[in-house]
C-alpha cells in the first residue's frame, strides 16, 4: 500500500517539487496531501492514515519551532521531518532534538533520495512502534504473571525485576539494578539450610538451560523465609553470545504446605492424630536397622482395649471416639518421645519403644499404661471405665521384621485378655497354636448360626429332699460338621471376644423358650428353663426389648425362663443392673447368680438385686469332700445366707454321694451335677421330666 505523506507547508514553490520527487519513487509513488496552514495540518492529521509529514517551519499560523511543537504533541507518533534552507539549519536541527525524525534541504527536494529517506523513516517508525509494543506487551505480561522474573547481565548483576519478584525478594527495581544477584537473591537448600548457587549462577557458568528445581528457600531481603521453585536460562545477543541470563521462581509455600498436610494424613490416624500403621512399619523397620547395629532390642506393645465395644454400643460412637482420643493422650504421656504410639484402627494401639536395651523394661512402661488407664475418663459428663490388655514382643527373638513383631504382640494380647484381662503378656512361640485356633474357631462360629449348627442339651435340678426335678439348665452345644460336638468351653470366650454371643445368645434363649413350650404342650408339668447369659448380651441396650420380644413370639410363660447371670457380670454397674433386673422380675422372669462365691461382690450390693436364686460354684462343692474341715464351711455359709434371704439356694457340679450327703444335711434346696445326671438332648430330658426323676 502507498505511504500517505502530508506536506504542511504554504510555500507553493516548493509543493510541485517535493510532489514531483515524491511521485517519482522507484517502488511506487507516495499518496501526497497538502495542507497551507498548520491548523489545517493538524485538522488533517486528526483524521488519521498519514504515514509521514514534512513540515515546512514557515507558516503563516505558527512560525518557527512552536509549529513543530504543537505538530508534534497532536501526533507524536507519526514520523516528521522538517523542511528548511539551505543556509537555516539550526531550527531543523532543533526539531531533531525535539523528536524530528530528520530535515529536508530546500536544495535538495528534487533529489531521488528524499523518497528513499522517508520510506527509511517511516519503517523506523513502523520497527520503533513495533518495538515498543513488544517491550510494553512484555513488561505487561511480565508484571501481570504470578511468578516471579528476574533477569542479570553476563557478570550476574540484575539488570530487571519484575513486581513479583520485588515482592518475593523484597528488593526494588531501582535497588536490585546493578547488584551482584546473589545479594538480591540469597538462596539456601531446604534440606540443610545451607547457601545454595542461584540457578542463574549456574546457568552464567555453563552457558546451559537449568530446569525447575524445588528444593531451595528464598530468604527475602526482610528475612522471611520462603520455599520456591526455580528454573533459569541464558540470554543470547544477535551473534549468539551469552550476554545474560533470566531466571524464574514461584513462591511454593502452598503447594510445600499441602504436600506436607497430605504427607501427614497419609500417615496418621484422622481420629487421634496418632501416626498410622504405615509410619509404624517405617519406624520399627528404622528400629531394627538400628538395633543391628547396637545394642538396642525393639519392643513391640500391642495394646486392645477392653469392654471397649460394648462403651461404644451402649454409649455410641461419639463417646467412644473421645474415649479414643483420651486414651491416646494417656499413652503418649507413658512413652519417651523417641518411642511411638500408634492407633491401629478400632480400639487397638501398638506402641513401639525403640531404645529398650532389656526385655524386662517394657515391663515397666507397661505397668504404667495398666495404671494411667485405671484412672476412670470423663467424657460428656460421664465416667468412664476402661482398661487394656498388652501383648508385647521384642527383637529379635520374637520377630525379624515390623510385621512379625506385630503379629506376635497381638497374639499375645489375646492371651492377656484370656488372663483377665488388664495385664500385660509376653509372646511365648507356643501362643502361636493358640492363636491359630482361635481364629479357626471365630471363622467356623460365623457360619454356624447360619448353617443351624446349634443345639441345646439339658441338664436337671434337683430338689435334694424330694429327689424330684425342679428345672433344667439349657447348655448350648455346637455340632460342628468335622469337629463333632463342640462344648461351650472352646467357643463361649472367642464368641464373646468377636461379639457373636448376642447373637447366638438369642438363638439360645429363642430355642429354650420354644422348648418350653413344646414341654407345656405336651402336657409336661411347668418346669423352668434356666438359661445362661453373658455379660455382653446383659448389657447390650436391646436386651429387655429383645427378650420381650422373643417372650411374646414363641409364647413361653415368662415365670419358667430363669436368667443365670454371674456375679460379676451384675456388679460391674450396679446401678444399671438393679434397673435391668428389677425390669426382668416385673416381666416375671426369675433370676439367679451363678458361680456364687468366686465374684468376691460385696453382699450389701447383692442385696439390693432382686435374686431368686444362688448357684453355689462347683468349686466350692468338689471341695467338700477334700479332706479339709473348711472346705464344707464356705458352702454351709452360703446355704444359710440364701436361707435367711428367701433366696433358693443350689449347689453345682454334685458328682458323688458324700457331697450329696453333705449338701442335703446342710439343707440346701437343690443340687445339679453328674451324680444326677450329665447334659442330655431335649427328648432325653423330656423322659425325665415327664418321670419327674433323673433317669
Ligand atoms: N453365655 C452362655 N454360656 C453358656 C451357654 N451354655 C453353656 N455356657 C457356659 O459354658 C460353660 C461350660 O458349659 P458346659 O460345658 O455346658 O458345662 C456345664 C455343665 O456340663 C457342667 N457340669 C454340670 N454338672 C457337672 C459336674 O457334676 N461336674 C463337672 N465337672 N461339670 C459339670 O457345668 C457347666 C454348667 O455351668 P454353669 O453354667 O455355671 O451352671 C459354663 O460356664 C456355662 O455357663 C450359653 O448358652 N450361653
Amino acid at each position: 500500500m502507498a505511504n500517505r505523506i502530508l506536506i504542511i507547508s504554504a510555500d507553493e514553490d516548493d509543493i510541485p517539487v517535493l510532489k514531483r520527487a515524491l511521485n517519482s519513487a522507484r517502488d511506487g509513488p507516495f499518496d501526497v496531501e497538502t495542507a497551507s496552514t498548520l491548523a489545517a495540518g493538524m485538522a488533517r492529521l486528526e483524521h488519521g492514515g498519514i504515514d509521514a509529514i514534512l513540515l515546512d517551519l514557515m507558516l503563516p499560523d505558527s512560525q518557527g519551532l512552536a509549529s513543530f511543537d504543537r505538530l508534534y504533541a497532536t501526533g507524536r507518533h507519526t514520523p516528521i521531518l522538517t523542511l528548511c534552507k539551505l543556509d537555516d539549519e539550526d531550527n531543523a536541527k532543533e526539531a531533531v532534538q525535539r523528536g524530528a525524525q530528520g530535515w529536508l534541504s530546500k536544495g535538495y527536494f528534487d533529489n531521488y533520495l528524499v523518497p528513499q529517506a522517508l520510506r527509511n523513516i517511516i519503517e523506523r517508525m513502523k520497527v520503533e512502534q513495533g518495538l515498543y509494543l513488544a517491550q510494553e506487551r512484555a513488561e505487561i505480561t511480565l508484571n501481570s504473571i504470578g511468578d516471579a522474573v528476574i533477569s542479570t547481565d553476563m557478570r550476574g548483576h540484575v539488570d530487571y525485576l519484575n513486581v513479583a519478584a520485588e515482592l518475593l525478594t523484597g528488593w526494588s527495581r531501582e535497588d536490585a539494578s546493578g547488584r551482584p544477584i546473589a545479594e538480591v537473591l540469597n538462596i539456601v537448600d531446604s534440606a540443610t539450610g545451607k547457601p545454595m548457587l542461584s540457578p542463574v549462577e549456574h546457568v552464567l557458568q555453563s552457558n546451559l538451560l537449568q530446569a525447575l528445581t524445588g528444593d531451595a528457600i528464598l530468604v527475602g531481603r526482610d528475612d522471611k523465609h520462603v520455599p520456591i521453585e526455580d528454573s533459569a536460562a541464558p540470554i543470547h545477543d544477535w551473534d549468539g553470545h551469552l550476554v545474560g541470563a533470566v531466571m524464574v521462581f514461584r513462591d511454593i509455600s502452598a503447594t510445600v504446605a499441602l504436600t506436607s498436610k497430605m504427607r501427614h494424613q497419609a500417615h496418621h490416624d484422622f481420629l487421634t492424630n496418632l501416626p498410622n500403621r504405615v509410619l509404624l512399619n517405617d519406624r520399627i523397620t528404622q528400629a531394627i536397622a538400628l538395633a543391628r547395629r547396637s545394642r538396642v532390642r525393639p519392643v513391640v506393645l500391642f495394646l486392645d482395649l477392653d469392654k471397649f465395644k460394648h462403651i461404644n454400643d451402649s454409649l455410641g460412637h461419639a463417646v467412644g471416639d473421645r474415649l479414643l482420643q483420651g486414651v491416646s493422650e494417656r499413652l503418649r504421656n507413658c512413652v519417651r518421645t523417641s518411642d511411638t504410639v500408634s492407633r491401629h484402627g478400632g480400639d487397638e494401639f501398638v506402641i513401639l519403644l525403640a531404645n529398650e536395651h532389656r526385655a524386662e523394661d517394657a515391663m515397666v512402661t507397661a505397668d504404667k499404661i495398666l495404671l494411667a488407664l485405671s484412672t476412670p475418663f470423663m467424657v460428656d459428663g460421664q465416667e468412664l471405665h476402661t482398661s487394656t490388655s498388652i501383648g508385647i514382643s521384642v527383637f529379635p527373638l520374637d520377630g525379624m521384621d515390623a510385621a512379625a513383631l506385630i503379629k506376635n504382640a497381638d497374639t499375645a494380647m489375646y492371651h492377656a485378655k484370656e488372663r483377665g484381662r488388664n495385664n500385660y503378656q509376653f509372646f511365648r512361640h507356643d501362643m502361636n497354636t493358640r492363636a491359630v485356633e482361635r481364629q479357626l474357631v471365630e471363622s467356623n462360629l460365623r457360619r454356624a448360626l447360619e448353617h443351624g449348627e446349634f443345639t441345646l442339651h439339658y441338664q436337671p435340678k434337683v430338689n435334694l429332699e424330694s429327689g424330684r426335678i425342679t428345672g433344667v439348665e439349657a447348655l448350648l452345644r455346637w455340632q460342628h460338621p468335622d469337629w463333632g460336638l463342640v462344648l461351650p468351653e472352646r467357643f463361649i470366650a472367642i464368641a464373646e471376644e468377636c461379639g457373636l454371643i448376642v447373637p447366638i445368645g438369642n438363638w439360645v434363649l429363642r430355642a429354650a423358650c420354644m422348648q418350653a413350650v413344646r414341654w407345656r404342650d405336651a402336657g409336661i408339668a411347668a418346669a423352668s428353663i434356666a438359661v445362661n447369659v453373658s455379660a455382653l448380651e446383659f448389657r447390650h441396650r436391646d436386651f429387655f426389648d429383645r427378650l420381650l420380644a422373643i417372650v411374646t413370639e414363641t409364647g413361653a410363660d415368662p415365670a419358667c425362663l430363669q436368667l443365670e447371670l454371674t456375679e460379676s457380670v451384675l456388679m460391674r454397674d450396679v446401678a444399671t443392673s438393679a434397673a435391668l433386673l428389677a425390669k426382668l422380675k416385673a416381666m416375671g422372669v426369675q433370676i439367679a447368680v451363678d458361680d456364687f462365691g468366686t465374684g468376691y461382690s460385696s453382699l450389701s450390693y447383692l442385696n439390693q438385686f432382686p435374686i431368686d436364686v444362688l448357684k453355689i460354684d462347683q468349686s466350692f462343692v468338689k471341695a467338700i469332700d477334700g479332706g479339709m474341715k473348711s472346705n464344707g464351711a464356705i458352702v454351709g455359709a452360703v446355704i444359710s445366707m440364701g436361707r435367711n434371704l428367701h433366696q433358693q439356694v443350689i449347689a453345682e457340679g454334685v458328682e458323688d454321694e458324700a457331697q450329696f450327703a453333705f449338701l442335703k444335711a446342710h439343707k440346701c434346696n437343690e443340687g445339679q451335677g453328674y451324680w444326677f445326671s450329665r447334659p442330655v438332648e431335649a427328648m432325653q430330658m423330656q423322659a425325665m421330666l415327664r418321670a419327674g426323676v433323673c433317669a
